[in-house]
């Protein structure tokens, strides 16, 4: 009954096809294998099978969802599953009332020449929360390449009309510029890319799609896949009164590359202020973006190959050990490693420093060093290399700083850049005879500490950190000099 009801001839009428006919799509209902009842969907999944492949995609609709928020999802089966796992359907009832504040701390308002815009309604500092909210839409890449465009809107048509009636109404109401289907149009408009559950997405999310481009924006964004919300972040003050704005495509591309990108698929004329400086500024901001991704690619390698080195020590005890397939693992690894080194200039643990430092202050001048947290790490990294445990500390509390901002940093990465911020001394990073002499130091501070608190009891206000005063430190550093640098090990 309910598909008989899909009308169909929108598709057909606005999309080149109708040149060459225009059949219906062949929709079929998903078979449940547990039955019915136990579906954790509102409705039924109705799916096309696309020409020559196995698995269908389907449209599967929780009107439960965040707090009867509701959602849809354009997938397959095996990826509707994996999403009905995470912690979003789990326990989507403890979840904050995403997207629903009870006091937004921005308001939506007409703007001249670009449509409506989320103005700031009060003071908000780097790091205020300004938005978290769950996708209305999750649309899988795949509708785009298995499925042919007739057929990907009405999977996509069929997923907004059976969303709970207050995100249908605000999805019809988003803005819109017609070139092919209102429903795909206002979809690519107003999407975010997301990763979730193993899938890439198109995702809809209702109240951020307010919020206009600007190359050097205020706010950040980014999605937490285990619980399927969309954040944003201030990234600098923002005074009442002003624009929220976030940026559609990469920062880290010149110019030219981003007015053509703006203009083809959100069709307008950037006219930010990074897009409208002096011809020599808009020049010498390009050569410092290319500049940056340059480094920061030598710096990936660096690090690539410092963790290569540390896999390589491991599995040349696995081949002493007699480890079965050790050998075959070495022999990739060193493969690798020597692509590298052909690849990727040699750094020293100072030129790492020297390169993450000028990367981070480009990032500075760029307005963009929200985007340096791994940048950071990696100073961090070839500081702790070196044994200066402060300057580690330092750069990787701003790279957790930065990196929760721009990238919420809840996963293994988080936990390791988080142990550096807390003591580098446990870290692989550390020299190891430094790591020694600082053991020793401590265990020698122990004794003494233990002989003197039987002595005095006011040595216990002395300070027991040895690492800190200037002798060990000088050890340290002595150490350090001394140690074979780690990452250099293997090439030499
Ligand atoms: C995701 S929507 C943003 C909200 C939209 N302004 C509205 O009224 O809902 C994207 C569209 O907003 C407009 N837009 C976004 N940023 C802009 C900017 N910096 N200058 C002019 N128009 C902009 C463009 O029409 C673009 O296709």
């Amino acid at each position: 009954g309910w598909l008989t009801n899909v009308p169909r001839g929108d598709v057909c009428v606005n999309t080149p096809l109708r040149v060459v006919g225009c059949l219906p799509p062949v929709i079929r209902e998903l078979e449940i294998l547990d039955g019915p009842a136990t579906s954790p969907w509102t409705f039924k999944p109705l799916c096309i099978m696309p020409a020559g492949l196995k698995t269908p995609l389907c449209v599967f609709t929780s009107h439960a969802f965040a707090n009867g928020r509701g959602i849809s999802i354009v997938t397959s089966p095996r990826i509707a599953s994996n999403i009905h796992n995470l912690t979003a359907f789990a326990q989507w009832d403890t979840l904050t009332q995403a997207g629903e504040l009870a006091a937004p701390p921005f308001e939506v308002r007409e703007l001249p020449g670009r449509g409506k815009g989320g103005i700031a309604n009060t003071t908000l500092h780097r790091g205020d929360r300004i938005l978290a909210a769950t996708p209305a839409l999750l649309i899988d890449m795949r509708v785009y390449s298995w499925l042919n465009e007739m057929d990907g809107i009405e999977l996509e048509r069929i997923a907004v009309r059976q969303l709970p009636p207050k995100a249908h109404e605000m999805f019809w109401e988003l803005h819109n510029a017609p070139k092919t289907n209102s429903v795909r149009d206002r979809i690519s408009i107003n999407a975010f890319a997301v990763e979730a559950a193993g899938g890439r997405f198109s995702g809809v999310v209702l109240e951020t799609s307010r919020f206009n481009h600007d190359c050097r924006p205020n706010s950040a964004y980014y999605f937490d896949e285990e619980t399927l919300t969309h954040y944003t972040h201030a990234v600098t003050n923002i005074s009442p009164g002003t624009e929220i704005s976030l940026t559609y495509i990469s920062p880290l591309s010149p110019r030219s590359h981003r007015q053509k990108s703006l203009a083809s698929t959100w069709g307008f004329g950037c006219t930010c202020s990074q897009c409208s400086m002096h011809p020599k500024m808009v020049k010498q901001s390009d050569l410092r973006v290319n500049h940056i991704q340059n480094m920061t690619r030598m710096l990936y390698g660096w690090h690539e190959r410092m963790a290569l080195d540390q896999e390589l020590a491991y599995v040349d005890e696995e081949v002493a050990a007699g480890a079965k397939g050790a050998e075959e693992k070495k022999v990739r690894l060193s493969a690798r490693a020597r692509a590298l080194n052909r690849t990727i200039p040699h750094l020293s643990n100072q030129e790492v420093i020297a390169t993450a430092e000028t990367i981070i202050s480009m990032f500075r001048q760029e307005r963009l060093d929200v985007y340096s947290s791994d940048a950071h790490l990696l100073a961090a990294l070839a500081y702790c290399a070196e044994g200066r445990r402060f300057d580690t500390i330092r750069h990787a509390q701003l790279s957790i700083e930065t990196g929760l901002i721009h990238e919420g940093l809840d996963d293994e990465l988080h936990f390791d850049v988080a142990q550096l911020a807390k003591d580098p001394t446990t870290d692989p990073c550390w020299p190891k005879a430094a790591a020694a002499a600082a053991a020793e130091n401590s265990t020698a501070s122990e004794e003494a500490s233990k002989a003197s608190q039987e002595g005095s009891k006011a040595s216990e206000e002395s300070p027991k950190v040895t690492e800190e005063s200037p002798k060990a430190s000088e050890e340290v550093s002595k150490a350090s000099q001394e140690s074979p640098k780690t990452s250099t090990a293997h090439e030499q």
